[in-house]
């Protein structure tokens, strides 16, 4: 959707993410910035990063990944959550990664597509999937 508060699809299609694709979504994995843009909130401590994840499972999808988030102290470590839930049951894993001092074009589109192929092999495992992070 986009990046340190520049959109990459036009801002007119916000809603539709919001209303229509997030409920069609079995699996999201937000930056913190979209996760803030889609619920209308404001990520400034770990319980934020909670709401924010449960007010998106509430729309629908049952694995919620913030792939990357400002909260981290070190500015070495990229911290990043998962959270699944299944048979009523959440699981929510942190995930710290060595953060390279550098700009990725499309770290998240890659991280997307290793996440959901990882997660059809694992599927309640998020201890495994975090160390794809
Ligand atoms: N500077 C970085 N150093 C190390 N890993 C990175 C870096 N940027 C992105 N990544 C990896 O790519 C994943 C997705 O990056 P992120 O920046 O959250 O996505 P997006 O590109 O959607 O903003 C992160 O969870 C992390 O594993
Ligand atoms: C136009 C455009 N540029 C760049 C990207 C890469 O985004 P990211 O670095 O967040 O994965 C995307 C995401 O598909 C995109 O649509």
């Amino acid at each position: 959707m986009g990046d340190d508060g520049v959109m990459y699809a036009p801002k007119e299609v916000l809603p539709a993410y919001k209303e229509k694709i997030v409920p069609l979504a079995d699996i999201i994995l937000p930056n913190q910035w979209e996760a803030e843009l889609l619920t209308d909130t404001t990520i400034t401590t770990e319980s934020d990063v909670l709401t924010t994840i449960n007010l998106l499972h509430e729309r629908g999808p049952h694995t919620v990944v913030l792939t990357s988030s400002n909260l981290s102290t070190d500015p070495n470590v990229l911290t990043g959550y998962a959270s699944c839930v299944k048979d009523g049951k959440k699981t929510c894993v942190k995930m710290a990664v060595d953060k390279l001092d550098a700009m990725f074009i499309g770290a998240g589109d890659l991280f997307a597509a290793l996440w959901i192929a990882w997660q059809d092999k694992h599927p309640d495992d998020l201890e495994v999937l975090k160390l794809l992070a």
